[in-house]
């Protein structure tokens, strides 16, 4: 059989220097170049598989096949163990395609074929490392029933280039992933893994914008957990740090989803409340108030019991939030100097 190749790899070389679109599911990438790979190649069946561990690889995972109806759901992917196909797995991790032209008979291949090639009348095959950064990390394979196939070494090219496609979806994937862990962790307070200052400034930026497109109230309280201090001369920073987290998780369940609470630094929080009255956000701060104080923290050795002072303000949507912040400050000032434990409203 003679296939002209060079205008699908021209295409899939194309392809492979285009921007990828990561939106899509990595499965729903492969699916498609398998699926092309299918056609082009004229096999009846093409897979990938992923090993488990790069660098201590015991099973393949077959992560997508031209086969399946619809997208499998990660835990129902099949998986072949290395130990039960030693020879397969040995010839793959040379890296050199495995063109299998009688598969039943290639060692390669052999180790098959009572429980997979005889029962699905696999009669030949052509399977291509899939590398990352150098190391195979996976395989292609291209299935044929019915007559035997000498494979030309330009469909092995072909097939080559379609491994080299997941390679490099493979690593965009990654990069993706990290820059999306990266961004994440840049809006997230480490030690609480609430939003962070720099997220509430941007958020508060969007909040202002949209409340006034709205023609609605955006409300803010600041949260400063009394005598902290004495917290952590008292039981150590360690113990001041467990009473930071559980602070936080107090106030979460208090409040709703839509209230956003970050961690302005130290022991001061915010929450945004949007379309909420001044009064409404003086309901909210008493209610977080009476749970703090109710909020009794186990640690190893101490039941420990702290409470907080908190400002409440109007959200002012004709200047820069900086400026509510100052205001809500002030507020948390007052409830201080007013005894603690309260909440006090901004009067202006
Ligand atoms: N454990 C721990 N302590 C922190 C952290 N960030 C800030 N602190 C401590 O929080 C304490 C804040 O103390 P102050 O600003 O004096 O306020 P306070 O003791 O809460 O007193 P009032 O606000 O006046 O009620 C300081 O001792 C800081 O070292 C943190 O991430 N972990």
């Amino acid at each position: 059989m003679f296939i002209d190749l060079s205008e699908v790899t021209q295409r899939l070389r194309r392809m492979s220097s285009e921007e990828l679109d990561v939106s899509g599911s990595y499965q729903s990438f492969l699916l498609d170049l398998i699926r092309e790979g299918k056609e082009t190649l004229v096999v009846d069946q093409v897979s990938v598989w992923l090993f488990d561990d790069i660098s201590d690889p015991k099973k393949l995972i077959n992560v997508a096949n031209t086969q399946w109806d619809n997208d499998l759901n990660a835990d129902d992917y099949p998986v072949l163990l290395c130990e039960q196909y030693p020879n397969y797995f040995k010839a793959i991790t040379t890296g050199i395609s495995i063109d299998a032209h009688d598969a039943v008979t290639d060692p390669r291949t052999a180790e098959f074929k009572n429980n997979y090639l005889l029962p699905n009348h696999i009669t030949t095959m052509l399977d291509t490392t899939i590398f990352k950064n150098g190391t195979p990390h996976g395989v292609v394979c291209f299935e044929g029933r019915g007559p035997l196939r000498q494979w030309q070494s330009a469909e092995i090219a072909y097939a080559e280039m379609v491994a080299d496609c997941c390679s490099r979806r493979l690593l965009v994937n990654e990069l993706w992933t990290l820059q999306q862990q990266l961004t994440k962790l840049a809006f997230q307070d480490a030690l609480t893994g609430l939003k962070n200052r720099r997220y509430l400034m941007d958020s508060a930026h969007r909040e202002i914008s949209r409340h006034i497109r709205a023609s609605e109230p955006l409300s803010v309280v600041m949260l400063d957990i009394d005598h902290f201090k004495r917290i952590n001369d008292s039981y150590g920073h360690e113990i001041g740090d467990v009473v930071l987290k559980e602070f936080a998780q107090c106030c979460l369940q208090a409040l709703r989803a839509e209230d956003s609470l970050c961690r302005l630094g130290g022991e001061e929080f915010i929450v945004l409340l949007p379309s909420t009255s001044v009064a409404g956000a003086q309901e909210v701060a008493e209610r977080l108030r009476i749970s703090v104080e109710k909020n009794i923290i186990e640690t190893a050795h101490h039941y420990i019991q702290v409470t907080v002072s908190c400002g409440v303000a109007n959200v002012a949507l004709d200047k820069p939030f900086s400026y509510s912040l100052k205001q809500v400050d002030h507020a948390v000032y007052d409830a201080k100097a007013q005894g603690r434990n309260r909440v006090a409203c901004s009067n202006s």
